[in-house]
């Protein structure tokens, strides 16, 4: 089991957003979470990467440099292009020559944003931005690959191009952990799904 999440509940002050919730994620797997705005997908998945500390039980998963988190918002440097965003976080990770640029052409091509590799993240759609912050988000084939609605405000075709990109990095391995409004995403072959009417 590449992450277990067992008991967990995160209290602030008087508000309870997350109340005894146990998940796991295996390798090779897509877990998506589906919940209403407000049900407290956020806060698990920020627990689960480590920014939030339950209030009680306990979250086992991989070490930092092990996971890969593409957070609510852009996820991407507005000012640098495609391929230097891309390049700046394989740097980060210690991929470097061409194994890096191996990389960064294949998740661009995976992303479908070939046409747009030397255009800045300012310049791109909300849909490519998101794409874009998926890639990033996986590149160093990470364990753990965490996702905070990768799909919300991505068009349908970009989606399918997104849920392909997903799709492979459980394929080569990664448990992938996601949130989505989408319950089409969250009953795909091959994927786990976990909501009650009042979250989790
Ligand atoms: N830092 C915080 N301080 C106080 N309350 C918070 C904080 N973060 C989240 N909450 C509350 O916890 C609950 C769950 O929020 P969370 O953002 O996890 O939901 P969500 O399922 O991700 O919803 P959305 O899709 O709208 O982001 C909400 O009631 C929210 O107001």
């Amino acid at each position: 089991m590449i992450a277990e999440i067992d008991g967990v509940s995160v209290r602030f002050g008087d508000r309870t957003a997350l109340d005894d919730v146990s998940v796991r994620a295996p390798a090779g797997t897509v877990v998506a979470l589906v919940g209403g705005d407000g049900a407290g997908k956020s806060t698990l998945l920020r627990t689960v990467v480590g920014e939030l500390a339950p209030t009680t039980g306990t979250v086992r998963a991989p070490r930092k440099n092990h996971i890969g988190f593409l957070a609510a918002g852009p996820g991407s440097w507005a000012a640098l292009t495609v391929r230097q965003n891309l390049e700046f976080v394989g740097g980060i990770y210690g991929l470097r020559g061409t194994e890096l640029d191996r990389r960064c052409d294949e998740l661009i091509g995976r992303a479908g944003l070939a046409d747009a590799a030397d255009r800045t993240a300012s310049a791109l759609s909300g849909g490519m931005r998101r794409k874009l912050g998926a890639a990033m988000a996986m590149l160093h084939r990470p364990e753990l690959l965490v996702m905070d609605e990768p799909s919300t405000g991505v068009d349908p075709v970009s989606r399918i191009d997104l849920w392909r990109m997903i799709s492979e990095a459980a394929a080569e391995g990664a448990a992938v952990l996601m949130s989505t409004t989408y319950l089409d995403e969250a009953n795909a072959p091959g994927t786990w799904w976990s909501s009650t009417p009042d979250g989790f």
